[in-house]
């Protein structure tokens, strides 16, 4: 398979859709009508047509990957005479707000699980790791949620570190209702063979912090990285349509953050939503999250629709 091009400065293969669709035939594990139902039960908006084009021939390049670390840690064991504890192999997911990446990693994990290899993959969200509200609010960060400064850094790293040494590890719980950490709620993580970590976050190396020079990066732990791109504007189409329907549902609930907004005309929620967009979201895509986007592995360029127009593997 020849690729269109080769994107010198950061060592990229460029795949274009036809390009990377064509891939699908080598996929020895078609997907059946019941797997397809599933599919379809994680977001009604999903294109199967998509899933099969693009995220199947994914999912067997992943595969191939954790396949091949596997058989690193047999060499290992023959040489140690012991099993050595390699850790679940960690997929991160990195992109913008509304670019959507919990999808991605949703569809990945439904299409992974079907490889006998690896039949546990979880998935957990950085989300969970924000300051809860109380804590944003001490801290003046409300209007900087999802910056670097507003997660808990070390709480984080100390779960991946967990994690990846073969630990059962807690991960706190974000609720996009309450627009905070649940109390008293996580999610264990029992060592998986492989994890997915979602967030816009996990390929920064963020902010300095004097008393932890030597600190590590989420990616330390990570053994293949995606980051979801998309152009600004269709980012922040994506999330005013989101709380639009936001506002036609889960905003109707008296336990939710944005109750208020329940009763706005259509035209006001998206005015609101396009404010929310230019003060916090738009801003901290430009400053934090774009900049990291050459630091992955692999780089999913979406246009309109949700559809994947180009790929760029590294290597
Ligand atoms: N592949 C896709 N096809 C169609 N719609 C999608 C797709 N991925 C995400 N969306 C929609 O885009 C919006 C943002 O997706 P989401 O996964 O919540 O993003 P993120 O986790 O990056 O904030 C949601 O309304 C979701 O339904
Ligand atoms: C929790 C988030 C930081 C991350 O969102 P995600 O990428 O999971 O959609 C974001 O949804 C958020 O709360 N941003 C602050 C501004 C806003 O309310 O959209």
């Amino acid at each position: 398979m020849s690729c269109t091009s080769a994107d010198k400065d950061h060592a990229y293969q460029s795949f274009s859709r036809p390009q990377w669709a064509a891939l699908r035939d080598a996929v020895p594990l078609p997907l059946s009508e019941a797997e397809l139902e599933r599919l379809r039960g994680i977001n009604d908006d999903i294109s199967l047509e998509e899933v099969e084009a693009i995220y199947l021939p994914l999912s067997r390049l992943l595969n191939l990957y954790v396949h091949s670390k596997q058989r690193r840690g047999d060499v290992l064991e023959q040489f140690l005479g012991r099993k050595p504890s390699l850790g679940p192999y960690i997929i991160s997911v990195a992109g913008s707000v509304a670019v959507g990446k919990s999808t991605t990693a949703r569809i990945l994990q439904a299409l992974l699980q079907r490889w006998p290899e690896h039949p546990q993959v979880e998935l957990v969200t950085t989300d969970g790791f924000l300051f809860p509200l109380e804590e944003l609010k001490k801290r003046d960060l409300m209007s900087r949620k999802g910056f670097p400064e507003s997660y808990d850094i070390r709480m984080l790293l100390d779960f991946v570190r967990s994690v990846k040494s073969g630990e059962v590890a807690e991960a706190p719980i974000y609720s996009h209702l309450t627009y905070d950490r649940i109390d008293n709620a996580s999610q264990s993580i029992n060592r998986p063979d492989i994890l997915i970590l979602e967030g816009l976050n996990v390929l920064q190396t963020g902010i300095d912090y004097p008393h932890w020079p030597q600190r590590p990066f989420v990616s330390d732990f990570v053994d293949f990285s995606i980051y979801v791109d998309a152009d600004e504007s269709l980012l922040k189409q994506w999330y005013v349509e989101r709380f639009l329907s936001f506002r036609d549902g889960s905003f109707r609930d008296p336990n939710s953050y944005f109750h208020h907004y329940a009763k706005l005309s259509q035209s006001e929620a998206a005015k609101t939503a396009s404010k929310i967009w230019e003060q916090i979201n738009g801003p901290n895509l430009r400053e934090n999250v774009a900049p990291t986007r050459e630091r992955a592995d692999l780089i999913l360029t979406k246009s309109v629709q949700h559809q994947i127009s180009q790929i760029r593997l590294r290597g």
